[in-house]
């Protein structure tokens, strides 16, 4: 039995469907399930759903032997895990955003994300000083109440910063959602991980 970390929402619906291609029967019923622990017998696979940022905590502590995490939390994350297949779900980028034709006129700009780590790191990169707020969603409310002078935050159609007159500035990193390994794991069920990856990269 494979133990498998991934977040409830739309990454456990796409990784469902692309672990079916992939050859693994998993029932229908999983997508509506609201169990955070779910077994199937005949897949041999357990499934932890978890909040996006935990997923890497639970592969790092060996609890789970796999995860599927976007890149935006591996990069926020850092944890100690291998990073070993791209499956290229849940695309969307990280950028920089404000509202459309602001300058930034202050000494140090303020950054809200929910990425402080990858939000500090890029201007830090830039050489440009900047003060990062720490939001846990709704990134886009901070530049229109004041909160903020630019966030960084995902983007995928747009749609969101575009209905709250917002424009991207910068983009900062390509995303998709990455599987990860155990360490320890990577060794002991080597053979088995290793058909995962195999039957997956036929597919991705
Ligand atoms: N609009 C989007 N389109 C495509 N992928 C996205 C989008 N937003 C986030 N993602 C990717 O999907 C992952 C999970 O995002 P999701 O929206 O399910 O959770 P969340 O809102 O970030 O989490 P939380 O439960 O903590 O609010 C992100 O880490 C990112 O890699
Ligand atoms: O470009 P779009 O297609 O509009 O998608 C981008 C939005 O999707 C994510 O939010 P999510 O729905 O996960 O909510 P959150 O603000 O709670 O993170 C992200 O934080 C943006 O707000």
């Amino acid at each position: 039995m494979l133990t498998i970390a991934m977040p409830k929402g739309r990454i456990f619906e796409e990784a469902l469907q692309l672990l079916r291609a992939a050859g693994f029967p998993l029932p229908l019923e999983f997508a509506q399930s609201r169990k955070l622990i779910l077994t199937s017998e005949e897949a041999q696979l357990t499934f932890i759903l978890a909040k996006p940022m935990d997923v890497p905590t639970y592969v790092e502590h060996g609890v789970c032997d796999v995860g599927i995490a976007g890149k935006d939390v591996l990069l926020e994350e850092q944890k100690d895990v291998y990073e070993v297949l791209d499956l290229k779900i849940s695309a969307c980028h990280l950028a920089v955003a404000g509202i459309s034709g602001q300058t930034l006129d202050v000494v140090t700009p303020k950054i809200a994300t929910k990425y402080p780590k990858v939000a500090a790191a890029y201007y830090r990169d830039k050489g440009e000083q900047v003060e990062i707020i720490k939001l846990n969603g709704s990134i886009e409310l901070a530049p229109l109440i004041g909160l903020a002078d630019r966030i960084v935050d995902i983007v995928s159609t747009g749609r969101t910063l575009q209905e709250n007159g917002l424009v991207e500035f910068e983009k900062v990193s390509e995303i998709t959602s990455r599987m990860i390994v155990n360490r320890a794991s990577y060794y002991m069920k080597g053979p088995k991980i290793q058909e995962m990856v195999e039957r997956l990269k036929e597919i991705v």
